[in-house]
């Protein structure tokens, strides 16, 4: 038995849901290309869950159901008021989605019925719990969500309590349309993982959100940030990369374990950061990204990843940089659900091997002599 470190390139599962194949990302057969620009997160949720685009009448009910289970329950709005002030806002989430579940009846019904109304209250929850969490730690009351408005208005709504910008809504959905899906990701191999005990799909989202976290995965975004408030200004880039490079530090929001020659979504995220920049007047972030691309490519032959650029696109919309993450799990949730509900369909224990690599023909040694 030989380890490969990482599963590079072991295909673990067959799936119907988005595929990566010679660089194109496809849900569902769509090319992403196609979908970030025709089609909304909402009809996007709806061809992860159910395998097609929405007709308008269908479009209409996933709106209505999603604004019908937006709200939270009480005892969750006030868990997340007894959280430390400085408490991680990702750990804030996968927390709070964990206890979702015990205000919830159905959570251990395993009936297919069961199981989709789940992912859709769910991904109606996880922007209202975000929000609430983001003002509750700013001593401000949680604004309930509205109904009938997309997920990207409920959130922005939400999170500000003011009717938001239609060019913010407009970005902040595209950039969830972006982020749905991506075939086996850590975060998506972790749920699946643990729904393939017959756990249930809270367990399973939860598991996802603890993955997601790390900044080799969603955490990426939010170190991006980091980086370029680091960095400060286009002048200090040079010198702040060649010493990165120069030191084998890596440099966040590059590279991919799959795509070697650039990742589709990352072009969307840099063309809205570019357009958010000129529309605000604000051209430096965007500036000092393209100069670290130019840099980390020239030098390293890295693409950017699809967290690079919706660094400088969520902190122009205004965004926390410790919500950034936060807003991936949004957006996943519809992929996590989706191929938690694929698994469920057909189900095997997921329990690959390990090569043991430790001392053998060891005896116990009395405690006394060790
Ligand atoms: C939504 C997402 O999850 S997208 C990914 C988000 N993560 C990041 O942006 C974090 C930065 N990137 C990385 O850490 C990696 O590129 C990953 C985790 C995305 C992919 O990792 P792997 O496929 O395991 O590649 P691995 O880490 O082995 O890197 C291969 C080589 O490229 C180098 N490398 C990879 N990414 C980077 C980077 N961002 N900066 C500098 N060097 C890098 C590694 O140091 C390694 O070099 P070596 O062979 O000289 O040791
Ligand atoms: O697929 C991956 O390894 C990471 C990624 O880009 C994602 O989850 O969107």
């Amino acid at each position: 038995m030989t380890a490969t470190k990482g599963l590079e390139g072991i295909v673990a599962t067959t799936s119907s849901i988005s595929s990566i194949i010679d660089g194109v990302l496809t849900y569902r057969g769509i090319d992403i290309d196609d979908l970030a620009e025709h089609a909304s997160f909402e009809e996007v949720a709806y061809l992860l869950w159910y395998g097609k685009l929405p007709n308008q009448s269908e479009l209409d009910q996933l709106v209505k159901q999603f604004g019908e289970l937006a709200a939270v329950p009480a005892g969750v709005i006030d868990q997340l008021k007894l959280y430390p002030k400085d408490t991680n806002s990702m750990a804030a989430l996968r927390t709070a989605v964990s206890s979702l579940a015990l205000y919830d009846a159905s959570a251990n019904d395993m009936s297919k019925e069961a199981n989709i109304l789940k992912a859709i209250k769910l991904q109606a929850q996880i922007p209202t719990l975000i929000a609430a969490f983001a003002r509750i730690r700013e001593g401000k009351e949680p604004v309930a969500p509205k109904q009938g408005v997309s997920i990207a208005y409920n959130f922005l709504y939400m999170l500000t309590g003011q009717e938001p910008d239609q060019v913010a809504v407009k970005a902040l959905d595209q950039a969830l349309v972006l982020h749905a899906d991506h075939e086996l990701n850590a975060s998506t191999f972790a749920a699946r993982v643990t729904v393939a005990t017959l756990s249930d799909i809270y367990s399973g989202v939860t598991s996802a959100i603890g993955a997601l976290k790390g900044p080799l995965h969603g955490g990426a975004n939010e170190a991006v940030m980091v980086m370029l408030e680091e960095i400060g200004s286009s002048a200090n880039v040079e010198p702040y990369i060649n010493e990165k490079l120069a030191n084998k530090v890596k440099i966040m929001g590059f590279g991919h374990r799959v795509y070697k020659n650039g990742d589709p979504r990352a072009k969307h995220l840099q063309k809205m950061s570019r357009e958010l920049g000129k529309l605000t007047g604000n051209m430096e972030l965007y500036e000092m990204s393209v100069k670290i691309e130019e840099l980390v490519t020239g030098q390293k032959g890295l693409k950017p990843n699809v967290d690079f650029y919706s660094a400088s696109v969520y902190t122009t919309l205004q965004i926390p940089r410790d919500l950034f993450t936060p807003i991936f799990a949004i957006s996943r949730a519809s992929g996590w659900t989706a191929h938690i509900l694929e698994q469920y369909e057909n189900n095997r224990l997921i329990r690959p091997r390990a090569e043991y690599t430790g001392p053998v023909d060891q005896e116990v040694t009395p405690i006394a002599q060790r």
